[in-house]
């Protein structure tokens, strides 16, 4: 897709009301290079076009890269040693807007600080520590950032007190590691994509059914993530985390979607990520009243369908997921959380032109077809037509994944008598669809 139709993509889902965790536009490479002398040398025209671009195969070239960005969007200083895993800015501004957004609805109950100060726990943090940097600079938020080498805790530490106007909120934390293996570097790894659009589509989760064999041989041998490394006075608003995706070296070399360098210790874990994670939702079943959501990143979406089964097991109350989607690379956003979902407030009358709602728990016989059919009857019962009708509006009913469906409506003339029951119409529609066909609503 050319940057003009990601554009106009972009475009037409803020207008239909998706959230876009996203810069507008890849950065103009050229105006960073006058900015930007350090980046200049990195900055060459590439044919047919002879768009000035860099090499996505040079470590150093993205590190620069990260480095000038960083300066440029969020005013930050930072660095790290060659080798170390390079972050890339809209990839990981995006969780951390995944996050606000989280946070800011309201689905549980609010924060846990009394001074309403938001507080998070990194897994992870890396010697980039990125994501402590980007929440504190964006949204002032504090943190802790945990991680085992000693070249993440010297240079996440390093990153922090360079930035003096935020390196009050920020903590880097040592996890005892006991049995660490010895650190093997892993050759720069290939970054096929650009910096480009991003976009993501929130869904609730319903339950799976698990597949516990799926999962044989694959639990986590590591140092401590979370049991033993929170205290017992500490709450935080969430966790976050970018896990060790792979199960071996072998496997992070070959992922041709994978960028930016990294040490077999910041990309591999035994169980890969599957464990790691699973880890994490076994530890935050001992630390429910510590935080509020529970999140970490998923590279793979079978490991998604395991991990969300895997949850509704131990007894969470809400599951949340999203996709990160960079160029070509999908990764997948997961939070859950032990509290109590508030309850959805009265209906409020708004002039909104486009609205959506998904279905989860749907059973296997019923499909997007029996859902639209219901839509079209329920409609009809009423007297109101939602075929295409430019005096009325439009249905359509997309399937997210198995069992999931995301219900979109679209006024089509937003001067029609019905712009402002719209909402109210849609929400009746929501909870007679849910009635029929949802095993479980949250
Ligand atoms: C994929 S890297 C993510 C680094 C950084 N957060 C980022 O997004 O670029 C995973 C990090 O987790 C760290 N790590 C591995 N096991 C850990 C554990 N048990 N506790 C804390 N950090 C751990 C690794 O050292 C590495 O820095």
């Amino acid at each position: 897709m050319d940057g003009s139709k990601k554009r106009k993509k972009n475009k037409q889902q803020q207008e239909n009301n998706d959230i876009v965790y996203s810069e507008s536009q890849p950065e103009d490479f050229g105006h960073l290079a006058i900015l930007y002398p350090s980046f200049r040398s990195f900055v060459h025209p590439s044919p047919p076009h002879m768009r000035l671009t860099i090499d996505w195969t040079d470590f150093n070239a993205i590190r620069q890269l990260t480095c000038v960005l960083l300066h440029r969007r969020h005013t930050l200083t930072w660095w790290i040693p060659g080798g170390q895993l390079c972050p890339t800015v809209p990839n990981r501004s995006n969780y951390i807007h995944w996050l606000e957004h989280l946070l800011s609805s309201n689905i549980i109950p609010g924060t846990i600080s009394s001074d309403s100060k938001v507080r998070g726990f990194d897994i992870g943090t890396g010697a980039s520590c990125i994501y402590p940097l980007l929440g504190a600079s964006l949204h002032g938020w504090s943190f802790v950032g945990s991680d085992v080498t000693d070249v993440a805790i010297e240079w996440a530490e390093k990153n922090v007190s360079s930035n003096p106007h935020i390196s009050n909120l920020i903590e880097i934390r040592r996890v005892q590691d006991n049995n660490a293996p010895p650190c093997v570097e892993v050759e720069d790894l290939v970054n096929s994509d650009q910096i480009a659009l991003c976009k993501k589509t929130d869904m609730e989760v319903a339950p799976l059914p698990l597949d516990l064999h799926a999962c044989e041989n694959k639990s986590y041998r590591g140092p401590p993530i979370l049991v033993g490394v929170v205290r017992d006075d500490e709450k935080f608003d969430f966790c976050m985390c970018n896990p060790p995706f792979f199960e071996s070296l072998e496997e992070a070399g070959l992922n041709p979607k994978t960028a930016c360098g990294g040490t077999s210790r910041e990309m591999v874990c035994p169980g890969g990520e599957r464990a790691f994670i699973t880890r994490i939702i076994e530890d935050s079943t001992q630390l429910k009243q510590h935080f509020r959501w529970f999140t970490s990143m998923v590279g793979k979406k079978s490991n998604l369908k395991y991990l969300v089964s895997k949850l509704w097991g131990v007894g969470v109350s809400i599951v949340k997921t999203t996709e990160f989607v960079q160029g070509r690379t999908y990764q997948w956003g997961l939070a859950w959380s032990f509290l109590p979902p508030v309850q959805k407030s009265s209906i409020s009358l708004s002039n909104k032109k486009n609205t959506s709602f998904t279905l989860e728990g749907l059973q296997r016989q019923h499909g997007a077809i029996n859902v639209l059919e219901s839509v079209k009857s329920y409609f009809s019962s009423y007297g109101l037509s939602c075929s295409l009708n430019t005096s009325s509006f439009t249905v359509d009913v997309f399937q997210q994944i198995p069992g999931t469906l995301l219900v979109k409506g679209s006024l089509q003339d937003k001067d029609s008598p019905l712009s402002g029951a719209f909402s109210v119409i849609f929400q009746k529609l929501e909870e007679a669809l849910r009635s029929k066909f949802c095993t479980k609503s949250l």
